[in-house]
């Protein structure tokens, strides 16, 4: 069989694994089916306890590299890629999945939000994805595909999303810039905008449950979408097949967003 997505042994760094419904373990589990060696960074104690279990359950071949990273420093970014390429050379690949808003700009006016939490969402959600794209670069030397993660609230006006979208906002139009710097390197980078999914992190947004029933109603496929769909639309957008495209946002989300 033709190998079209190109991703067998290919070294992908997937950030943001929380637990079994984070986007960025749909990304894993759709890696493993097709041959690639994921790689995983993780921020906090609890979520490298649920990654080593998950891990555990799925019965990888070799126990992947696992690496601690904080978003919110520039050290710990630098310092987890060098890790990265230490001990598996060439990375050709990278998945963005990490964003995070205190709970109380996700909620009620967002006229009343905060300086500071504005600069929160922003710099973890956003200027997040310009650290990890500048730090990943030297050790992408065979080119490669770096994919985030965003939502509809990006680009309209989405109650209770709030601080988030506007972060979300400035994170694709950073898709963009950085497809023009990243290109003569032949790295590639797009957003997935992903349909709401219950995962941890949806948990923390007003008026999710509302969303779901609406996307059931109204959109084409009259269904919610998987983790599983995203995870697979993220690999193709990884492989070979998307060699074509960069500075791009594709919606996973049955359809939704183009009813008006
Ligand atoms: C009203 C919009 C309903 C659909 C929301 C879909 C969605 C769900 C989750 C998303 O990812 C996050 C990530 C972190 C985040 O900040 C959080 C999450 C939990 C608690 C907390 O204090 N902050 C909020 C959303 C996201 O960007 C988008």
């Amino acid at each position: 069989m033709e190998d079209l997505m190109k991703l067998k042994g290919k070294n992908i760094v997937v950030m943001g694994v929380a637990n079994e419904r984070s986007l960025a373990w749909g990304v894993a589990k759709s890696l493993y089916k097709v041959g690639a060696n994921p790689i995983f960074t993780y921020r906090l104690d609890r979520s490298f306890a649920k990654l080593n279990k998950l891990l555990k359950e799925e019965q990888t071949a070799s126990s992947p590299l696992i690496v601690q990273c904080d978003v919110n420093d520039d050290e710990s970014i630098k310092n987890a890629f060098h890790e990265i390429h230490e001990k598996v050379g060439t990375i050709h690949g990278v998945v963005h999945s990490v964003a995070f808003a205190n709970s109380e700009d996700l909620k009620g006016d967002f006229i009343n939000t905060s300086r500071s939490g504005y600069a929160f969402a922003q710099d973890t959600s956003a200027y997040s994805l310009i650290a990890v794209a500048r730090e990943a670069k030297p050790f992408m030397t065979e080119g490669g595909s770096i994919v985030t993660m965003s939502y509809l609230g990006a680009e309209r006006a989405v109650p209770g999303y709030n601080v988030m979208g506007v972060a979300k906002a400035a994170l694709e139009s950073s898709v963009k810039y950085l497809a023009m710097d990243l290109g003569e390197a032949n790295i590639r980078i797009n957003a997935i905008s992903a349909g709401a999914i219950r995962t941890l992190a949806a948990k923390g947004v007003g008026s999710f449950n509302e969303i779901l029933h609406k996307i059931e109603e109204t959109s084409p496929l009259k269904r919610n979408v998987t983790q599983e769909e995203v995870g697979d639309m993220t690999v193709a957008f990884l492989s070979h097949l998307s060699r074509g495209v960069t500075g791009e946002v594709v919606y996973v989300d049955s359809g939704y967003n183009i009813i008006g």
